[in-house]
């Protein structure tokens, strides 16, 4: 079986992810992803082209795989069938984490305040001094500031409060560490909470890691990751891209993404609307998985990192079936046609049909 993402014959865990598919349609051999080192990866597509479905695939195959620690972040609520077997996994309805696990200097813009003005430097100093948001709004009473600078700052902090996502028994790094996937189920709440939720856990799982204290290797597998991870500026982006503000959990995910490797944290980043990653996400990511896309914006996105050693155009080789995928694997410096396993748990993602296809893998315009 060919393993893309890997250099040699290393022994070492894998995910099956599909088959080679033929230029004429046909499946050919079963291909893997290696998972025994970490990688950084984007999955993209256009709506409905697979990209939830692939990442249920390497959910599955990390839950199989020895070594390593898969936590989904699955704001959809699409990813609850990876409770049942094989997988065996966990899924985290609306999960809270401590407050005091978000860095001070994330509370302002979390709460949407200027970090310079007023009641953004008061709340940032309320976070730095308390261990939980009960104390931070306890600590307002008697904080050194005008009476409305401290009325709005109580304000701010409610809203945080009503979100429900910050707990002093908040999820703890370790805890999502195990051998069968965690599923953080952020369906339920708004973008900025669940922004807030993925920042503490991306960054507690790679803090764990260079701590050393934990064995396994975490992988941050995110769907729908344009809302967590956009905007940005770090150089030129695909003509037409959106400049939306990058989310509280960008930091964090940026980290894993630029230095995951040495610790040992993989990540991997599904989005219909790879223009709207930051250009280092497509740059950094050493596999891009790119299901079938149209809009100009994004097969510029993603055309921008076409490696040297793609001797074609991205553009040229992009798949038009549903559930099959051009993967660009720098290890190996390798481009590959794949048609992406069915899955193994139920897919809670699958869209409804009036009448099932006799093929999921239709074409799609
Ligand atoms: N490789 C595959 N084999 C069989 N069915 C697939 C495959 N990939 C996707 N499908 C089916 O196609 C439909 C769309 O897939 P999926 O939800 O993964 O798309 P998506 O790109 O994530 O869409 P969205 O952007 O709307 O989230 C689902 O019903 C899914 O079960």
């Amino acid at each position: 079986m060919h393993i893309i993402g890997r250099a040699s014959d290393e022994p070492g865990p894998v995910c099956h992810l599909g088959n080679y598919r033929a230029r004429d349609g046909s499946d050919g051999a079963p291909v893997s992803l290696d998972v025994n080192s970490p990688h950084a990866a984007v999955v993209v597509g256009k709506r409905g082209s697979g990209k939830s479905h692939t990442l249920g695939v390497v959910a599955e195959g990390l839950a199989q795989a020895e070594g390593v620690a898969p936590v989904v972040v699955d704001p959809m609520g699409v990813f609850g069938g990876l409770e049942d077997a094989p997988a065996d996994g966990t899924v985290h309805e609306s999960p809270t984490v401590r407050a005091d696990a978000l860095p001070p200097s994330a509370w302002p813009e979390l709460l949407g305040l200027d970090p310079t003005g007023p009641v953004g430097s008061l709340v940032w100093r309320l976070a730095a001094d308390e261990d939980s948001l009960a104390d931070m709004l306890a600590a307002v009473e008697d904080a050194d500031a005008a009476s409305e600078t401290r009325r709005a700052a109580t304000n701010h902090l409610v809203l945080a409060d009503s979100w429900g996502v910050f707990s002093e028994d908040g999820l703890s790094p370790e805890s999502l560490c195990g051998p069968t996937p965690d599923v953080l189920d952020l369906s339920g709440m708004g973008e900025t909470p669940a922004n807030a939720v993925v920042r503490v856990v991306a960054r507690g799982l790679y803090d764990v890691r260079v701590a050393d204290a934990v064995a396994r290797l975490p992988w941050v597998l995110v769907d729908e990751a344009h809302a967590f991870v956009s905007g940005g500026d770090d150089g030129p982006r695909a003509a037409g891209s959106g400049n939306e503000p990058a989310g509280v959990a960008e930091p964090a995910l940026r980290t894993i993404l630029t230095r995951g490797r040495a610790p040992g944290v993989g990540l991997v980043l599904a989005t219909q609307r790879p223009s709207a990653l930051p250009g280092v996400a497509v740059s950094q990511a050493d596999l891009r998985i790119v299901h079938r896309l149209t809009a100009g914006p994004d097969v510029s996105a993603m055309a921008a990192a076409d490696p040297t050693y793609f001797d074609e155009s991205l553009t040229a080789r992009l798949p038009r079936e549903r559930g099959c995928a051009l993967v660009v694997d720098d290890t190996t410096e390798s481009v590959h046609d794949v048609r992406v396993r069915l899955r193994q748990t139920p897919d809670r993602g699958s869209t409804p049909v009036a009448v099932a296809p006799d093929d999921a893998s239709e074409t799609m315009e």
